[in-house]
């Protein structure tokens, strides 16, 4: 068994039509878990890089990290500024804050587009420049076109509808957040033609589209999820994901990125359901159901 996804040509997925929706099923997001081997290392299994949060949110750094840390994989990079980072250290000692390879970025989370600062610029130019598939989320929006490998983006409808707007010719061009809510399968799949990035607009469903296709929808977890920091747990999950995937991405690019995005999707709704149980939760608590929902879907797919 390979460690890791099914490839995309197969029989089955070939069936499969390229546009339309699909709805993400447990047996699918099963496929997209990267599973250690006897050989395995922590530079062989993936490292996931971090660029997140600021002195205003520094805990969406500490989600994140957190979020990655639980899905799984080999090493997390956390560079980001002294504060943010100084609290991921006081969480996760096990994370590396020096400069090296990695096989994903995760940038954005807890950042601000409108007020940057200059060492945090040149982390997200370094990383966008790097090579490396990369999660673009919330507060790095806006660099979406300067990236030199794949990218998914991770919106919400406010967050896409800013990046919409900042490509539309005038004003009255702009599309809204509530355009984007009355119909946002229609709007990420706009999305994802137009910037040519694989999108996972997130909300009750969650939509991921593909540049071209494929098209998955994920509702997999309740609307207790609609809680402060929940995104940024979503992030780390999907970061995790798409660094233990290198080769998958390389070989399927954003088929691989597609797959990848519907499955954090559905880890992440379904840990949400379990943590919740019917009652609220925060953010973190999410994060401690990761490694069961992870668990039960490794045992699903023996
Ligand atoms: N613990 C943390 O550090 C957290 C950090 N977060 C980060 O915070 C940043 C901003 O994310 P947002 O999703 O808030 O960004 P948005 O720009 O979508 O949200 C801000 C908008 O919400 C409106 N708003 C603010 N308070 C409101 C209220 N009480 N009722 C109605 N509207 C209100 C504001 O006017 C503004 O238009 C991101 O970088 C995100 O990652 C959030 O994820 C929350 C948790
Ligand atoms: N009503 C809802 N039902 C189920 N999941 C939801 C609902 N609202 C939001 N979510 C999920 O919660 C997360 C919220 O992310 P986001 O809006 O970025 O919040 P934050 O910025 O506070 O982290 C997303 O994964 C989204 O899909």
């Amino acid at each position: 068994m390979v460690a890791g996804a099914r490839a995309l040509g197969g029989d089955e997925e070939r069936r499969r039509p390229v546009t339309g929706w699909r709805s993400w099923d447990e047996g699918d997001a099963a496929a997209w878990i990267a599973v250690p081997q006897e050989s395995s290392d922590k530079y062989s299994r993936g490292v996931l890089g971090v660029v997140t949060g600021s002195d205003r949110y520094p805990g969406a750094a500490v989600l994140g990290v957190e979020g990655a840390s639980r899905t799984g994989v080999g090493m997390i990079r956390y560079l980001g500024a002294d504060r943010p980072s100084d609290l991921v250290m006081r969480r996760r000692p096990e994370i590396v804050t020096a400069p090296g390879r990695v096989q994903g970025w995760l940038i954005g989370s807890g950042m601000d587009a409108s007020s940057r600062p200059d060492d945090d610029a040149q982390r997200l130019r370094a990383a966008l420049r790097d090579g490396t598939p990369l999660v673009i989320d919330a507060g790095a929006l806006d660099l979406v076109g300067r990236a030199s490998a794949p990218v998914i983006v991770t919106p919400h409808f406010r967050e896409l509808a800013t990046v919409l707007a900042s490509g539309a010719d005038d004003d009255s061009d702009a599309v809204t957040a509530d355009d984007i809510a009355a119909d946002p399968g229609d709007w990420a799949m706009r999305a994802a033609d137009s910037l040519g990035v694989t999108v996972l607009l997130k909300g009750h469903t969650t939509y991921v589209a593909a540049p071209g296709g494929p098209r998955y929808t994920v509702t997999a977890g309740p609307a207790w999820l609609a809680t402060a920091g929940s995104g940024d747990v979503l992030g780390g999950v999907l970061g995790a994901l798409v660094a233990t995937h290198a080769r998958e991405i390389d070989e399927d690019g954003h088929a691989a990125l597609a797959a990848l995005g519907a499955t954090a999707a559905w880890v992440h709704g379904r840990a949400g359901e379990r943590a919740a149980d019917g009652g609220p939760i925060v953010a973190l608590d999410i994060v401690g159901a990761l490694p069961g929902v992870v668990r039960d879907l490794v045992r699903a797919r023996r």
